[in-house]
């Protein structure tokens, strides 16, 4: 029931909304042609200079978003409208603002996220915020087919929803495999999230389907909305746990009209890598450690070697030798002037090339009457080059003092476990082996961080790379200056055409070679977005990370460099924490990094999970123990949930048979299995549904799919079966949380299947097993 009685609407007033959102419309289309026109004119602009370059470009990139920006906004344009007390008339809200003819007036249509409509979202009969009547508008296509109307005159409190009707028919509807946005929907404890201050770290802990997920995403749309200026400039990272996660996600941003935003799944941290290796939950937990800086610190020292014993390298048929005490007094020059391994590896060098010069000079001396003195500045400036270019010596060099990438070091590490005990000296040795890994292995989630972390202790030697931005520059300075020449040249000739000889003088006259190369050189025409996943060293002006609780400390560390004012936003669930790495008490993993500067905000409302499912999923919550209480569902009736006592050797059959059943059926259908089940279930429902996925990068809007608990966080399914409950309890790390995970992801149905007596924690469901 509405939290307050609906009017019943009639078709006049129907007919009349209709006749505005046309208008809307019309608006609209005026808007992005002119936008459109704009952008096509600013493309012609002659670029004169640099400056002009860079303003032609701004103006393209504004103009192209606003097309965008309008293009996303036709589905759904106008989502309804607040009628205010005191005849102040009604405001519509709706996707993206749009002015009306009278400047001084109200908008034809506000913004969601402006101030002004915050009362569409959070005005209660008790509360009523001015308002008198909140109006859901629903159309499809450009048509008005439903207004749900909510008086808010009653000062009576009602269910605590707001639009009631509209929420619940867009909770019902069938999933598409696809996360859709709530503008239209948005619930009053939600809105508070989307509008807090960007200030500081916000973590938003809520049960599953609480809405955290399409909170986190419309409160990044929000911050764009409201911080266009900064974050355009420093962009917005959203950060989720795997790629399948992120493709359900993919669409939400877009359809509200931001497209600046980069997202990142774990693994895709690091610009240029995209990690998706695998490996044991265990050796990801030690990984993940903190002690893993002090391991990455002692594992580059132990790369600037200190030999046991003299060296000798032959130069020019002199054995030249480097004592031990050489190369510390090197080492020890090297590591002061620089504390990156290698930034401070010239003076290294330069320290041993020195010596070794010495020792030479002291050698050619030692053959000549008049010995070393003999030899003048150039002789020995000679000799040293010839030091410094010898292969002997070279190779030496880098044996001393390597020249490192963060691959290289963490490869040459994880191969070798002399290395590795080298740098981990009170690790047991059950830890250690957790490091060891082949050569060749592929590059997982957990070694992202360490990455990070190890170039931060190398420090990236750019001088290859500046050399070569300096020879471009160069290059492109002869030739303009070539292009200056001729221009010069070629005053002499009679120039018919005005416009020509006006710019032939002013290319003459007033540039200088160098600003034509300026005017040569290519744009950066990326998005920010774009450029920040392309640079390491890029600070976000926001981060938003969700399903935040399987961060490892590593990952922690490493998103909070990427966002030094610590403007952020965290979303997770501590009672979902599927990896041994992840936490249960957000005060852990943040007090290493803001102490108990954060806020917390909690969601307490379940959106997803009817109540009959989440009654089931509650026994699992209290029995792990954090003390959470289940968020309470909006939703009741519909299917109750069904278990099955299958037998072991009909187990996959049936997990086959219910869910091709399930899958003819309308929406998304998801069984999750825990790891040693996969395979069979799999070969099972190919039999029926050839169009099974299973897999991180199973997608579920093209037929059933087969995931882990760990495969199918964050996403949501109409139809649920959990094959094997005690296997997903005893299988996974955190097997009550990833049971608890696979429960709650069901919008519709929830069938549990069982080889054996179901476990104790589904007790509620034994009543209903057959
Ligand atoms: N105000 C709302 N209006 C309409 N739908 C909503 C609203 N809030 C949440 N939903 C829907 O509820 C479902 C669950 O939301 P979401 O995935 O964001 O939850 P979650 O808290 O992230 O869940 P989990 O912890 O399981 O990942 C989604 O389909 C989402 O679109």
């Amino acid at each position: 029931m509405p939290a307050t009685p609906s009017d019943v609407v009639p078709d006049t007033e129907l007919a009349r909304e209709q006749e505005y959102v046309t208008d809307l419309y019309t608006r609209l289309d005026a808007a992005r042609e002119h936008a459109a026109r704009r952008m096509q004119q600013a493309i012609t602009w002659p670029a004169v200079d640099p400056q002009a370059l860079q303003e032609r470009d701004a103006t393209v990139r504004f103009h192209g978003e606003r097309v965008v920006a309008l293009d996303a906004a036709e589905a759904g344009l106008c989502v309804g409208r607040i009628d205010r007390a005191d005849d102040g008339g009604a405001l519509y809200i709706g996707r993206i603002g749009l002015p009306a003819d009278d400047p001084g007036g109200d908008p034809a249509l506000v913004d969601w996220r402006a101030p002004a409509a915050r009362p569409f979202y959070v005005a209660t009969p008790v509360h009523p915020l001015g308002i008198v009547r909140r109006r859901h508008i629903r159309t499809r296509g450009r048509t008005v087919v439903r207004l749900d109307d909510e008086v808010l005159t009653s000062g009576i409190a009602g269910s605590g929803l707001t639009g009631e009707a509209a929420l619940l028919s867009a909770l019902d509807a069938s999933r598409t495999g696809r996360m859709t946005d709530i503008v239209r929907t948005i619930q009053a404890e939600q809105d508070r999230i989307i509008r807090s201050d960007a200030a500081g770290v916000l973590v938003v802990q809520g049960g599953p389907g609480t809405g955290k997920t399409a909170v986190a995403l419309h409160r990044a749309a929000y911050l764009l909305y409201t911080h266009r200026e900064r974050l355009a400039r420093r962009g917005l990272l959203v950060v989720g746990p795997t790629p399948t996660f992120l493709r359900y996600i993919a669409d939400v941003l877009p359809a509200l009209g931001e497209t600046g935003v980069l997202l990142a799944g774990l693994g895709q941290l690091r610009p240029g890598l995209d990690a998706r290796g695998e490996e044991s939950p265990e050796a990801a937990a030690v990984k993940g450690r903190l002690a893993m800086v002090d391991v990455l610190r002692a594992a580059v020292a132990d790369r600037q070697v200190v030999p046991d014993a003299p060296v000798e390298v032959v130069v020019d048929g002199y054995p030249l030798r480097l004592r031990p005490v050489d190369v510390s007094r090197a080492r020890t020059a090297a590591r002061k002037a620089d504390p990156l391994h290698n930034l401070a590896r010239p003076v290294f060098v330069r320290r041993v090339v020195d010596t070794l010069t010495r020792r030479y000079v002291d050698r050619i001396g030692s053959g000549v009457q008049a010995g070393p003195d003999l030899l003048d500045r150039e002789d020995v400036a000679a000799l040293r080059s010839e030091v410094a270019q010898d292969p002997q010596v070279r190779s030496l060099l880098a044996r001393l003092w390597p020249v490192l990438t963060p691959e290289r070091l963490l490869t040459d590490l994880y191969a070798d476990p002399a290395r590795i005990t080298a740098a981990t000296p009170d690790w047991s040795d059950a830890d250690r082996a957790l490091l060891h890994r082949p050569r060749g292995s592929g590059w997982t989630p957990a070694d992202v961080p360490l990455l990070e972390e190890a170039e931060e202790l190398l420090g990236f030697d750019d001088s290859a790379q500046r050399a070569r931005a300096d020879r471009d520059r160069q290059r492109a300075l002869r030739r303009a200056q070539e292009t200056l020449d001729v221009l010069h040249g070629s005053r002499s000739v009679d120039l018919e055409d005005e416009h020509l000889e006006a710019e032939v003088l002013s290319a003459g006259d007033l540039l200088s070679a160098e600003d034509l190369a300026d005017r040569h050189r290519e744009l950066d025409l990326r998005t920010t977005a774009e450029r920040a996943a392309a640079d390491r060293t890029w600070t976000f002006g926001h981060v938003v990370v969700d399903e935040a609780q399987e961060l490892s400390p590593m990952a922690w560390r490493l998103l909070v460099r990427r966002c030094p004012t610590r403007s952020m936003t965290v979303v997770g669930d501590v009672a979902q924490t599927g990896s041994l790495a992840g936490t249960d008490r957000w005060e852990e993993v943040l007090a290493p990094h803001v102490g108990s500067a954060w806020r917390l905000e909690e969601l307490t409302v379940n959106y997803r999970t009817p109540a009959e499912v989440m009654a089931v999923a509650a026994e699992v919550l209290a029995a792990t123990g954090t003390g959470l209480r289940p968020p309470r569902s909006v939703r009741t009736g519909g299917t109750p949930p069904a278990a099955e006592v299958t037998g072991e050797s009909g187990l996959a059959r049936r997990a086959a048979e219910v869910g091709a059943d399930l899958a003819g059926a309308e929406g998304t259908t998801a069984l999750v299995v825990p790891p040693s089940r996969r395979d069979a279930v799999v070969a099972a429902l190919a039999e029926l549904r050839p169009d099974v996925q299973s897999g991180p990068d199973a997608d579920s809007s093209l037929g059933p799919v087969v995931l882990l608990p760990g495969e199918a966080k964050g996403l949501e399914f109409d139809s649920v079966v959990v094959v094997d409950p005690q296997g997903v309890l005893d299988e996974g790390v955190r097997g009550l949380n990833d049971l608890y995970v696979a429960l709650t992801r069901a919008t519709q149905r929830l069938t549990v299947l069982s080889p054996g007596a179901l476990p104790s924690v589904l007790a509620g469901l034994a009543s209903v097993a057959a």
